[in-house]
């Protein structure tokens, strides 16, 4: 018999698989404490949640007999994935369910937001019949921006062409002839930025789009313009929002989500340019039904030993494979991850080439795991070794994977390239024989680097000092250099360093190396 924790509240149509089911027996208490949920998993097989139950590192490691989270929903940043990865728990989500209502919350915000609904009625409460203090603002020949052009987004984006809105879109993975097919414009955030007079964020909450939308970003939007955020609270920054608005540089924001919730207490709340809702995006009895369907089918699968629709997690390589492939996982995984941080443009195409000993061998573990270094910079935890292809295939990417016999002189070879809409990119990486991995190859320069901490990739002139002074600034802001590695192809032309350092370097140390002599462009990274 399974135990499924239903920890959250959930359709209970949607669940009725699991409710129905003789070998499971399904404990549904949404009101659990902290010591009480790390109490109630101890002997349970699944736990389903909603975004409300923080599915944190300790409850992971008190649940001994887990096998699978299901979550009734997308986003994921209530669940530690690493602990439930390193604990062989497969996470999976409802990615779909939900995506109209959110659309559609989004929309009532937009408007609400545009007429002052919530303020006006809330005067009407207090008897008061107020017209002078509400005069709103039409949304037709507005620019919408959307920044995130993921299910929800484009959904939002098609709704606001019905109200004759132009929309300007941002998103790592749109390109014209995607933004053509969905009838919108793309530009860069830069450009999405000064353009919106309402701007609205479909990111996933993850390091890179935490406080994207923050006071410099605000500060390049017009006078007067409106944020909306039906997302992650964090992604647009409440300090900066606030004060915006107190400023009167930002005219309003409609808010269905908070860095901390429940948000009752917040400043923000106190504005009469606010309007808000408690995390509402998905509560429709419709996407409730849809969610707690598709996760219940998921985690009854994933007990019963089949295969799930929508992993977030986990990889599914047998152990005879994971021996002979594991110790090119790290490999492969940083290749993919340094070239997706310093390629420019809208991804098209993955090429991973395998040579030497990697010939004999069934590679696509090692394809995936590329692809996942390489979507991770934009689609954070959420992408992992199962849904890579699928998510890429889904943003339009085309991978190839193909055996080469170029060996370069080395035992084994792994090379990833990347094509975007701007250029053509590639790294070459090796396993060398007890030292681990190493990137031997970058782009036509022959260079010798260990993929891990902070690095630095500077593209200069082959001339007589240029070392010197980087080396020089970097002393002058306290950075010491680990390891230096120069490659150039011919003696005075083109050039790289790669630079491995202590600690991150500071956005100023960077803009600083950029102005140095003969260097062309200087691209810093943590891996
Ligand atoms: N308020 C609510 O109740 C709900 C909120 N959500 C949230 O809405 C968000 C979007 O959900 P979906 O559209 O289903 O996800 P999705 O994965 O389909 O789309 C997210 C998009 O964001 C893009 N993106 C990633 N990094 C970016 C960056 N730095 N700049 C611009 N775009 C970037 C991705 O490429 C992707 O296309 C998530 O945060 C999700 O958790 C989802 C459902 C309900
Ligand atoms: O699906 C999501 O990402 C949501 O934010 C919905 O959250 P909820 O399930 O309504 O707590």
């Amino acid at each position: 018999m399974y135990r499924v924790l239903i920890c959250d509240p959930l359709s209970e149509e949607g669940i009725r698989p699991l409710l129905d089911a003789e070998d499971v027996e399904a404990i549904a208490d949404p009101s659990l404490s902290h010591e009480e949920l790390l109490e109630a998993v101890k002997s349970v097989q699944a736990i389903i949640v909603r975004s409300q139950t923080q599915v944190t590192r300790e409850v992971i490691e008190h649940a001994e007999n887990l096998q699978v989270i299901g979550r009734a929903g997308v986003g994921v940043d209530n669940i530690d994935l690493d602990a439930a990865t390193e604990h062989g728990v497969v996470v999976v989500n409802a990615p779909d369910g939900n995506t109209i209502s959110t659309a559609e919350h989004t929309m009532a915000m937009l408007m609400s937001l545009a007429r002052n609904i919530p303020q006006a009625y809330h005067q009407l409460q207090q008897k008061r019949w107020e017209r002078k203090k509400f005069v709103g603002v039409e949304l037709k020949g507005k620019t919408l921006g959307v920044v995130g052009f993921g299910r929800i987004g484009r959904e939002v984006a098609q709704r606001a062409k019905g109200q004759r809105m132009k929309v300007i879109a941002y998103d790592p993975f749109l390109n014209q002839e995607k933004a053509d097919k969905a009838g919108v414009d793309h530009g860069t955030l830069q450009e999405v930025l000064q353009q919106a007079d309402f701007l609205t964020v479909h990111t996933p909450l993850m390091e890179e789009t935490k406080h994207l939308i923050d006071r410099e970003a605000i500060q390049l939007m017009k006078p007067g313009a409106r944020i909306l955020n039906c997302a992650r609270g964090g992604i647009v920054d409440e300090d900066a929002l606030y004060q915006a608005i107190q400023s009167g540089k930002i005219a309003g924001a409609a808010l269905d989500v908070f860095e901390e919730e429940p948000a009752t207490e917040h400043p923000l709340l106190s504005l009469t340019e606010v309007v808000a809702t408690p995390h509402l995006g998905a509560s429709t009895v419709e996407a409730q039904e849809n969610v707690a369907t598709d996760v219940s089918y998921d985690v009854l699968e994933h007990l019963r030993g089949g295969t799930v629709r929508n992993p977030v997690n986990m990889p599914s390589v047998s152990s005879e494979m994971m021996e002979q492939l594991s110790p090119y996982f790290k490999l492969s995984e940083r290749l993919g991850a340094f070239l997706s941080r310093v390629v420019e443009g809208t991804l098209e195409r993955v090429s991973v080439y395998y040579s030497g000993e990697l010939t004999d061998v069934d590679t696509t573990p090692l394809t995936r795991i590329a692809i996942k270094g390489i979507l991770r910079r934009h689609i954070g935890q959420r992408v992992n070794d199962v849904n890579a292809f699928k998510t890429a295939s889904d943003k339009g990417i085309v991978i190839n994977e193909q055996k080469s016999t170029s060996t370069k002189g080395f035992t084994n070879l792994l090379t990833v390239e990347i094509e975007t809409d701007q250029e053509k990119r590639s790294i070459a990486g090796t396993l060398l024989n007890g030292l681990g991995a190493r990137i031997v190859q970058l782009d036509q320069y022959s260079i010798d680097v260990v993929p891990d901490g902070n690095l630095i990739l500077i593209h200069h002139k082959d001339q007589p000092g240029a070392i010197g002074r980087v080396g020089s600034l970097l002393s002058e802001h306290n950075m010491n250099i680990a390891t230096m590695q120069v490659g150039r192809t011919n003696q005075g032309g083109d050039a790289v360093m790669v630079l491995t350092v202590d600690k991150e370097v500071e956005s100023e140390c960077q803009d600083r190396l950029g102005e140095i002599t003969d260097i062309n462009k200087v691209q810093c990274l943590t891996l």
